[in-house]
């Protein structure tokens, strides 16, 4: 069992986003070659929050690895909402820019919502804008989230068909649970949606052939909920104090108890290492499509 061989069970996000980046690198060539056309993305960013420039660092460097071209727009914390408005309007016009992504959260002072509608939704390579909300939830087409279509990839990669799966996924957010959910439920798995109102989520969890855990609290889903033989996907990504690697130091856990649940199920990604890289081929994947559909091409078939 997966207790004696420890790491068995691991689903790797790293070495699928790697293979995944390596096939966007092939259809960024052809369309150079073929069209003349190369993939643009746009990445905004208000503010210094550290923990997000790492984040949109590792975004740029993968974009030029893929053949993309990056623009980065870094702008002071209290950029008027006005001037960040204006800035997209801009990037919505430029037929160099394929794909534009604001870095979530924003400053307060900062209506997300707006900025989000301001965005030309076929360059919402988040797939946050409204149309794209709704073109997932009625099933045509628009562009999906990056994080719940990792997942999917994901979960196809290790259960193959999803039909009549009974899956949980633990939080309700626009940008993580709830698109899942409509992924997972455009596969014919039985869907459940758990939240900080759920009754009794390990009673919950414990029926479910597949877990989605997209909270924000460490090692809120405990080992022995998790069905034997389920799917676990851990989203989150929270920092906690690690003072066995010295005084002062922080590591990266997810919701998602993983020494205890990798004893019970089937499979289960860890962070870092699963969602988090997918998430970031995601985008590449999404900024491809994009620019394909931009210039009146077939989408890749990734
Ligand atoms: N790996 C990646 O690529 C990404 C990782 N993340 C990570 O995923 C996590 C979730 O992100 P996001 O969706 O934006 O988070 P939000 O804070 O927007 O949503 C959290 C959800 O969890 C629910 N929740 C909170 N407490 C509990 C509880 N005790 N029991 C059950 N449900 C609870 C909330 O319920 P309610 O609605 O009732 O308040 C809410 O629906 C974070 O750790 C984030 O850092 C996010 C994006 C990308
Ligand atoms: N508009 C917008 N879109 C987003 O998609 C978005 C956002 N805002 N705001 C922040 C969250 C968070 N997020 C992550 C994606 C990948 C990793 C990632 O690659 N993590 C690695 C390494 C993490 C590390 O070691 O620091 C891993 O899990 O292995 C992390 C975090 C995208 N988000
Ligand atoms: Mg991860």
């Amino acid at each position: 069992m997966s207790a004696t061989h420890p790491g068995i069970n691991r689903i790797d996000g790293k070495k699928t986003a790697a293979a995944l980046r390596e096939r966007i690198a092939g259809h960024v060539a052809r369309l150079k070659a073929d069209h003349g056309l190369t993939p643009g993305l746009a990445v905004v960013i208000v503010g210094e929050d550290p923990a997000s420039q790492v984040y949109v660092r590792n975004k740029v460097k993968q974009t030029g690895e893929a053949g993309m071209n990056s623009l980065h727009f870094a702008l002071p914390a209290d950029t008027p909402e006005a001037d960040l408005l204006a800035k997209i309007a801009e990037l919505n016009a430029d037929e160099t820019v394929h794909g534009i992504l604001v870095q979530l959260p924003l400053p307060g002072h900062i209506d997300a919502n707006k900025v989000i509608d301001t965005i030309d939704p076929a360059k919402d390579v988040d797939g946050f804008h409204v149309v794209n909300a709704g073109r997932l939830a009625t099933g045509t087409g628009g562009l999906i989230p990056c994080t719940p279509r990792g997942c999917l990839m994901l979960l196809k990669q290790t259960v193959g068909d999803l039909s009549g799966k009974r899956a949980i996924i633990v939080g309700r957010s626009n940008i993580v649970g709830k698109p899942m959910a409509q992924l997972l439920l455009g596969e014919n798995a039985t869907v459940t949606i758990a939240h900080s109102r759920t009754a009794d989520l390990a009673d919950e969890v414990a029926r479910a052939d597949i877990v989605v855990a997209a909270v924000g609290r460490a090692h809120l889903i405990k080992g022995d909920w998790i069905k034997p033989g389920a799917t676990v996907i851990d989203v989150g990504m929270n920092r906690v104090d690690a003072p066995e690697k010295g005084p002062g130091k922080t590591r990266l856990v997810g919701d998602v108890d993983y020494e205890a649940a990798a004893a019970h199920a089937g499979a289960i990604t860890p962070v870092p290492g699963g969602v988090g890289p997918m998430t970031i081929a995601c985008l590449l994947a999404n900024t491809l499509v994009a620019a394909c559909r931009q210039a009146g091409l077939e989408d890749p078939r990734l």
